[in-house]
């Protein structure tokens, strides 16, 4: 392995990017390489799934058999971007999505964009990179994109790019739950892309820069970003907390059932179309939570709501987080323990035809609302294998009758198709377009 490698992460497998390295970069600019810096060089080899629950700065590989950043165990901060695209010709699209892939290799693997990077190209053009991740680890950055379905057909019916044909039947608009209050401003998008990161800078800087670089062929429809993830995606993780105070993601698909993965999550052969087997549908909400209206409920009745303890995060009438729920059992008062309209007994998959989702959400708090209110929520991520089964008859139920609808609205959505995983020589989607 080369020292240039050895800086990066990357494995001597023929998958090596070009680029300058981060610490390459700052050496040539003429600063110091400090101890900070030295820190993430320090990992030599692109990390497993198990040592990304709790190593937070090194790189996550980017190409393999799924895209990144739908099993990996969530990192701490989003920034999600959707994009419209600008132009109508379908060169440029294919020509934006590879020029985002090399990107996305780069960035993933700490390394700047372009040959020249942020600070050693030539004076009198911009630079290739902004520069504001020089000297940051790559911070388990992941990059995940996802079609909408206007990129198949537009409001209008219209063919766009000439992939009407190639829309997968799973692709549905999504339909009208009840309570919906939907901001089109912050909701749809041809495209999105979910940069993931456990450095909030990292994910910024990536997401910045895939838009630079669409500049004239896409423009940015929305963008949201999200603090303190909102679930668990390994068994290797300990389950976060939401604004509400409880434990979120506790049931939760984990990248540990291999099995239940095959089922819930990746798209099967059997399922088609060709191009998607082996990705998996994204349904987003930027879901506001009433949290001053919350903050005055009782704990009794917040612990009722979710059908979990606060503190345990344990079903009601269990001791322990990962119990199973016993939706049987009843109090002393002949009361079920967990009522009949609780959020976790109407989302479970014994009450949803055996419907999982990968929940991979964010907290997010966007100042306040000019009323003293925090403009704040969770940015739900649910990947699935077909939102038909999973999260439209899960969210209609939730809708209908979910007590915790008191104190949620849903104001943003999106539903995206996540092409499988890029390998080497190949771009984001690529077989979409044969
Ligand atoms: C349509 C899907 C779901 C939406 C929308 C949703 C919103 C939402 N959820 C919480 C808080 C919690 N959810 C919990 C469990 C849970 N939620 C969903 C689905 C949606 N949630 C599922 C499938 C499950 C798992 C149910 C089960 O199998 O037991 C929990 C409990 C802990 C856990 O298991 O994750 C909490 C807490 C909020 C605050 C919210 C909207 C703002
Ligand atoms: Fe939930």
């Amino acid at each position: 392995m080369s020292e240039d490698q050895k800086e990066t992460g990357q494995k001597n497998t023929g998958k090596q990017r070009a680029g300058i390295s981060r610490r390459g970069l700052i050496g040539a600019a003429g600063a110091a390489v400090a101890t900070g810096v030295a820190g993430y060089a320090a990992h030599s080899i692109v990390s497993t799934p198990e040592s990304q629950a709790t190593d937070t700065t090194g790189p996550v590989e980017f190409y393999g058999e799924h895209q990144a950043g739908i099993t990996t165990p969530v990192q701490d901060r989003l920034h999600f971007a959707t994009f419209d695209l600008t132009t109508t010709k379908r060169d440029e699209l294919i020509s934006l999505l590879k020029k985002w892939t090399a990107a996305a290799a780069l960035i993933t693997a700490g390394r700047d964009i372009g040959q020249y990077g942020a600070m050693n190209g030539p004076a009198q053009a911009p630079p290739e990179d902004t520069g504001e991740a020089v000297g940051l680890p790559p911070a388990r950055l992941t990059l995940t994109i996802g079609f909408g379905t206007s990129l198949f057909v537009d409001a209008k019916g219209n063919d766009r790019f000439g992939l009407a044909d190639r829309r997968p039947a799973a692709l549905v608009d999504l339909p009208h739950f009840i309570g919906d209050n939907l901001d089109p401003a912050r909701s749809g998008g041809d495209i999105a892309i979910q940069a993931c990161s456990d450095d909030p800078q990292v994910a910024v800087h990536a997401i910045r820069n895939l838009a630079r670089i669409g500049f004239g062929t896409t423009s940015v429809r929305y963008s949201q970003l999200g603090f303190g993830r909102t679930s668990s995606t390994s068994r290797a993780q300990t389950t976060p907390r939401n604004l509400f105070g409880f434990k979120d993601g506790t049931n939760n698909l984990k990248l540990e059932d291999t099995a239940k993965l095959e089922d819930q999550l990746w798209v099967q052969q059997e399922d088609g179309p060709e191009w998607m087997v082996g990705g998996a549908y994204l349904v987003s909400r930027r879901i506001r939570m009433m949290i001053e209206t919350w903050d005055r409920t009782s704990l009794s009745e917040q612990e009722g709501i979710v059908g979990r303890g606060k503190g345990t995060g344990a079903p009601l009438g269990k001791a322990d987080e990962f119990d199973a729920i016993d939706f049987e059992a009843k109090g002393s008062d002949g009361e079920l323990k967990v009522a009949t309209e609780a959020h976790v007994r109407l989302a479970h998959p014994s009450f949803n035809n055996g419907a999982e989702l990968l929940r991979r959400g964010y907290n997010f708090v966007d100042g306040s609302d000019g009323l003293g209110r925090l403009d704040a929520g969770l940015f739900f991520l649910a990947y699935q294998r077909d939102p038909r089964k999973q999260f439209i008859p899960v969210q209609r139920q939730l809708a209908r009758s979910d007590v915790m609808n008191e104190y949620i609205r849903h104001v943003g959505s999106g539903i995206f198709a996540c092409p499988p995983g890029v390998q080497t020589g190949s771009f984001w989607g690529e077989k979409l377009f044969v």
